[in-house]
Order: structure tokens, then C-alpha cells, then sequence
């Protein structure tokens, strides 16, 4: 097993910088640069020198005894004063140790689940929690992370365990008389998990919004002040705004943290008929997003032609230019009346949607989750038939729990590790 090691933090300049070094040769390593290592799990401030005696940093250092780490091997970290050069100087010195070689992304949270630390659906919350900008994300990231869907998956593939083996006592006595009945049993097991995962599938859309964000399209006739909120909402200069109607032509994108909620807010082409090919181009698009946002909030400043596009339950709509109207119920970006309630209106219509999120938060649980409960329905039909179909039953719980079983990772997984972990940042 090769040693790896890399730098943990952020690169750039930072306060202090972490590398981290693990496998069996790592304490080797330590001793190398900082002459001793500190007791296990207890901070040591040392110097660092290089191989020709030349002082690197003072640094603390970590060493971790093996079994007992992140990773589950011997490790090492040094806390290092955060510069470039230093953490270059030390990475040149760890690379020139045998043994040791620079990490893959995401190898030390590979060898963490290698080492039966980590589930695999903790692994991919691992990657959620890290890149988590917003509260819910994080919330949601640190469920799963804590072994939440990994605690249901346990229970729930006891129970199809128990299931299938009340079949095949069944089958097993096929020759004798056939002690009781366990079909009523069985069922209930089975549609007890089918629930379950029903529950689990449902909450998946409002997961995956609070993952990869909610997309909020402004929607309105020209020159009614799309950009001029949008840019309001994002607090920069996202959007050209001006008085000529038919300023924005392509959807403008701006992701911002809105109450804790991850967003994205499209600002589109204003709405109307028009001769020009581009604007034209435009309003296509701003059509073709706003109906597949999650949420419309629809601009108008007094009376122009109603929008086309169908306004959904939740969706939002309000006067704008209100410091000219003097109306007291609209918003004006100008002066800022109203803003802070198109920001709480918004979020009330998008908290609703996230409430219903669970622990399925990836399109591969979902698929699996879908798959296994294909194979419950199958096995409840089967075992309705009678015990001459109970063989067939087994083997349709047992494909059930081997769905399941993907979602942790416990069968034969590695099409999607890959990919997974490609998708870590180094020193993680
Ligand atoms: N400096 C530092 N901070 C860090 C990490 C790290 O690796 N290094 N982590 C990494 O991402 C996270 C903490 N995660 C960790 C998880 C397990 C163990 C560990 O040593 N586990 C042993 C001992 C447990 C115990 O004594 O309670 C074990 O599970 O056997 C260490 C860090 C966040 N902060
Ligand atoms: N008085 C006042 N003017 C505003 C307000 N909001 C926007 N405007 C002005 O209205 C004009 C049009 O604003 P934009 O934000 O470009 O309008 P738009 O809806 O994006 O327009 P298109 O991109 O052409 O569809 C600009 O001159 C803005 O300065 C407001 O609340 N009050
Ligand atoms: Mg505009």
C-alpha cells in the first residue's frame, strides 16, 4: 500500500495550511521532516527541516496511530504556516521519501470507506458537505454524512432479510407438512420497506432542488425592471439595465444564498412580439426557462398585456416602479420598498418545497430505491400465489436487497466509485 499525501486545505495563501500524510510509511515520513513525532492525537510544535538539514517551518504536527484516523491507516497532518512556498517546499520534501506519492483526489475519503469507516452514501455527503454554501445544504449533507439513510438501510434490509428467510423455511419443509402460514407476515414486511421507500423517492425532487439550488425566473414585459431587480437581489451589477425596452436578450444567471437556501434567479428578455431576429431568439428562451423554473415571479408596471406564460400555485407576482406610482402596495428597486418582501416571499414559497426532503438526495439512491421497489411489488405478487411460487419471491427480495445494498455500497460498486471520488477535491 503506497504512502499519499497532499495538502488538505485550500491552496493559496491562509492563516495555516494542512498536509496530510497517510498510509504505512507516514510516521516514517513525519519523523523525517520533524526529527520526533508528539504522543498520538496530542498537537506538537516542531521544526522542520529537509533532507539537507535546511529549516523549512515550525510547524504542528499530528500523528495518528493506525485504526484510530480519518483514513483508518498510520497518518500524519502538519499544520503549517499557510504560505505557497512553504507548502511547496514541504510537498517537494514528502514526494522525495520512498515510499510516498501524491494523493488522487478524494484518495484519503476512498481509503477511509476501503477501511470500512465510511459508507458510501456518507462518502458522496462527504463531497455535498464540503461543497454545502448554504444552511440546508449543509443540514441536509450532515444527515446523511451522520449515517442516517445508511441506519434505514440496515432496517430496512433486516427486514427483507427476514422476509426472504421465512420463505425459504418455508420451502425448506416443502416435502412436510407446512408448519403456519407465513404469508401474512411476509407481506407486511415487504410493504412496510415499499412505503418506506415510496416515502424516501418522494422526497427526492425537493432534496436535489435544496442540493443543486432553486431556479427563480423574473418574468414581465419589457423595461418593466427585471435586471434592475435581479441586480437589487444579487447586490452587484449582474444584469445592463436602461430605459430602451428590450435591454437583456440571453437569460442572465446570478446564484445567491437567499435565506439559507441555495438560488439561482434568471433574469430574462421582457416578453412581447418583436420584428428583431435576436430579441426574438430571446424571448424563446426566456419562455422555454421561466415555465421549467421552480418558481415565476412575474413584473408588471401598469397595464400592460397580461403575460402568456401560466402563472403555477406559489408563483409570485408584483407591481414595479411603485416610488413613481405611488403605490403602496409594489416594489420599487429605487428605493428599496418592498424588496425585503419579495426576499421573504420567495423564500416562503421555496422553504415549503424543501421541507419535504429526506435522505434520498442523489439521482443514483433514487434509481436504486426505484428499482428495489419494482422487485418488492414483484415479490408481494409472487408470494400471494402460494408456496410453490416462494422460491421466486426469495430471489426477488434478495434483487431487492441488492439495490439497497448500492446505495451504501456494499456490493460490487466500482462503475460509480470512480466517478464519484474524480470528483473530490485533492487532500480530501
Ligand atoms: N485536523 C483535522 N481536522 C479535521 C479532520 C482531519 O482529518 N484533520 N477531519 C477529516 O476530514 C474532520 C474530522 N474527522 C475525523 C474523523 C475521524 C478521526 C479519527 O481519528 N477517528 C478515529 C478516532 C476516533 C476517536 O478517538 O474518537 C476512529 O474513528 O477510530 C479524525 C478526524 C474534520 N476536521
Ligand atoms: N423609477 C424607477 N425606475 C426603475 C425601477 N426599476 C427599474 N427602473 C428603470 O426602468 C428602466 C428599465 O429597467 P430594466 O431593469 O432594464 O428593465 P427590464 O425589465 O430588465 O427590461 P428589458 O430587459 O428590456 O426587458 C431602467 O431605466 C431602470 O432604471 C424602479 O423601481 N423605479
Ligand atoms: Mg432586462
Amino acid at each position: 500500500m503506497d504512502t499519499i499525501f497532499a495538502l488538505a486545505s485550500a491552496p493559496g495563501k491562509a492563516g495555516v495550511a494542512v498536509v496530510r500524510i497517510s498510509g504505512p510509511a507516514a510516521w516514517s515520513a513525519g519523523r523525517a521532516l520533524a526529527g520526533t513525532l508528539p504522543a498520538p492525537r496530542q498537537a506538537g510544535l516542531r521544526r522542520l527541516h529537509d533532507h539537507g538539514g535546511g529549516f523549512l517551518d515550525e510547524a504542528l504536527v499530528l500523528a495518528f496511530e493506525a485504526g484510530r484516523s480519518f483514513t483508518g491507516e498510520e497518518s500524519v497532518e502538519l499544520h503549517l504556516h499557510g504560505s505557497a512556498a512553504i507548502v511547496q517546499a514541504v510537498l517537494k520534501e514528502l514526494a522525495a521519501e520512498s515510499g510516498l506519492r501524491p494523493a488522487e483526489p478524494g484518495e484519503f475519503t476512498r481509503r477511509a470507506m476501503e477501511n470500512g469507516r465510511l459508507d458510501l452514501a456518507q462518502v458522496e455527503a462527504l463531497a455535498d458537505l464540503i461543497e454545502a454554501e448554504t444552511e440546508a445544504q449543509r443540514q441536509q449533507a450532515l444527515r446523511v454524512f451522520a449515517g442516517a439513510l445508511g441506519d434505514k438501510v440496515a432496517r430496512w434490509r433486516a427486514d427483507l432479510v427476514r422476509a426472504a428467510s421465512l420463505l425459504e423455511a418455508v420451502m425448506d419443509f416443502a416435502d412436510e407438512e407446512v408448519p403456519t402460514d407465513v404469508s401474512p407476515e411476509v407481506i407486511e414486511l415487504i410493504d412496510r420497506v415499499q412505503h418506506a421507500l415510496e416515502t424516501e423517492v418522494r422526497g427526492f425532487e425537493s432534496a436535489e432542488r435544496v442540493r443543486s439550488g432553486f431556479e427563480i425566473a423574473i418574468v414581465g414585459a419589457p423595461n418593466v425592471g427585471k435586471s434592475t431587480l435581479l441586480n437589487t437581489l444579487a447586490g452587484r451589477d449582474a444584469a445592463i439595465t436602461s430605459e430602451v425596452a428590450g435591454t437583456t436578450r440571453d437569460v442572465i444567471e446570478v446564484r445567491i444564498d437567499l435565506g439559507g437556501l441555495a438560488v439561482t434567479i434568471l433574469d430574462t428578455a421582457g416578453l412581447r412580439e418583436t420584428e428583431d431576429r435576436v430579441e426574438a431568439l430571446g424571448v424563446a428562451r426566456a419562455r422555454d426557462r421561466a415555465e421549467r423554473a421552480d418558481l415565476r415571479v412575474f413584473l408588471s408596471e401598469q397595464d400592460e398585456a397580461p403575460d402568456d406564460i401560466a402563472a403555477r400555485p406559489g408563483d409570485l407576482s408584483y407591481r414595479t416602479k411603485a416610488d413613481l406610482t405611488g403605490d403602496g402596495k409594489g416594489i420599487s428597486a429605487r428605493t428599496g420598498q418592498g424588496i425585503e418582501r419579495v426576499v421573504s416571499d420567495i423564500r416562503a414559497a421555496l422553504v415549503d418545497r424543501a421541507a419535504g426532503a429526506g435522505l434520498v438526495t442523489r439521482e443514483r439512491h433514487r434509481l436504486a430505491m426505484t428499482h428495489g421497489i419494482e422487485r418488492l411489488r414483484a415479490a408481494a405478487d409472487v408470494v400471494r400465489q402460494g408456496p410453490e411460487m416462494y422460491d421466486i419471491g426469495a430471489e426477488e427480495l434478495r434483487s431487492a436487497i441488492r439495490r439497497l445494498d448500492s446505495v451504501i455500497g456494499r456490493v460490487d460498486v466500482d462503475s460509480v466509485l470512480d466517478e464519484i471520488f474524480s470528483s473530490f477535491c485533492l487532500g480530501k
